[in-house]
């Protein structure tokens, strides 16, 4: 069953087109990963799809009732600001402490709900944070960078914990990520995303995936290749485009 659908999506931000005819979907209980490169339309695409920003043509189209759970790509909260987990978790809307609890719980973390958010990890932070978007058990977990400055293994541990959570809730994931190498082998499809999607596929392990290096460069060591690349159309800045095809 489809959650969640885009229809030609275009989403145009400060005179220019952002997004162009954006057109992916959702399936309940799958793990899709968004790459691409920086400014290519990937968190716009997100809050698109949570509500956050109304397309300037096309549509999304969510299943009736759904829930949706987002972790963004930072919050900053001020060091100053008095805030306990608990309280935080509170917002917009106040929990049970035994749901607090067990949110707590599901994200990996013991029981910080007495701790001020200030004095939190960089990995516990994300870790409320992703609690914060499991407090309504959601169909669809939408994650945005959600492991930006953490370390290669708290990042992995992190990821780890999202397999278990799509595994106990039976949620979708949608999420953007620039660590192939920890979530490829995680991720049931990845939509290569450019302003517009120039492929998607299995994390099927590709060697040699030509295409994908010619957007992304060929720094990765082959880490980032991790896909069937299926190209239908020519990238104007592509130099290594006739290579490619
Ligand atoms: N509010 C805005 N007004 C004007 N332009 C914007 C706005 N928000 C984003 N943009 C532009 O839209 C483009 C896409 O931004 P977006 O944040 O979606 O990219 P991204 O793929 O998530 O990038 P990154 O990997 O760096 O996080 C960028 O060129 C950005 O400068």
């Amino acid at each position: 069953m489809r959650l969640i659908k885009t229809k030609d999506l275009c989403v145009r931000l400060g005179g220019d087109m952002v997004l162009q005819s954006v057109n992916l979907f959702v399936e309940r209980g799958e793990i899709v990963t968004i790459v691409g490169p920086n400014g290519s339309g990937k968190s716009t695409l997100l809050r698109a799809i949570i509500g956050a920003l109304a397309p300037t043509s096309g549509a999304v189209i969510r299943a009736p009732g759904l829930r949706i759970g987002y972790v963004p790509q930072k919050l900053h909260i001020d060091p100053t600001l008095p805030l306990t987990v608990t309280r935080f978790l509170g917002l917009p809307r106040r929990h049970p402490a035994g749901a607090l609890r067990a949110a707590l719980e599901q994200a990996g973390l013991p029981d910080l709900r007495d701790h001020q958010m200030a004095d939190l990890s960089g990995g516990q932070f994300q870790r409320v944070l992703l609690a914060r978007a499991l407090m309504e058990k959601p169909d669809l977990l939408i994650l945005d960078e959600a492991t930006q400055g953490l370390d290669q293994p708290g990042s992995a541990a992190f990821y780890r914990r999202i397999e278990e959570v799509r595994q106990s809730l039976g949620c979708a994931v949608l999420m953007v990520s620039h660590e192939l190498h920890v979530v490829m082998s995680a991720s049931d499809r990845v939509i290569c995303l450019n302003g517009h999607i120039c492929c998607e596929g299995r994390p099927e392990v590709v060697a040699q995936a030509e295409e994908y290096r010619a957007i992304f460069g060929r720094g990765t060591q082959g880490a980032l290749a991790l896909y069937r690349h299926e190209h239908n159309h020519y990238h104007d800045h592509d130099p290594t485009h006739e290579a490619a095809e």
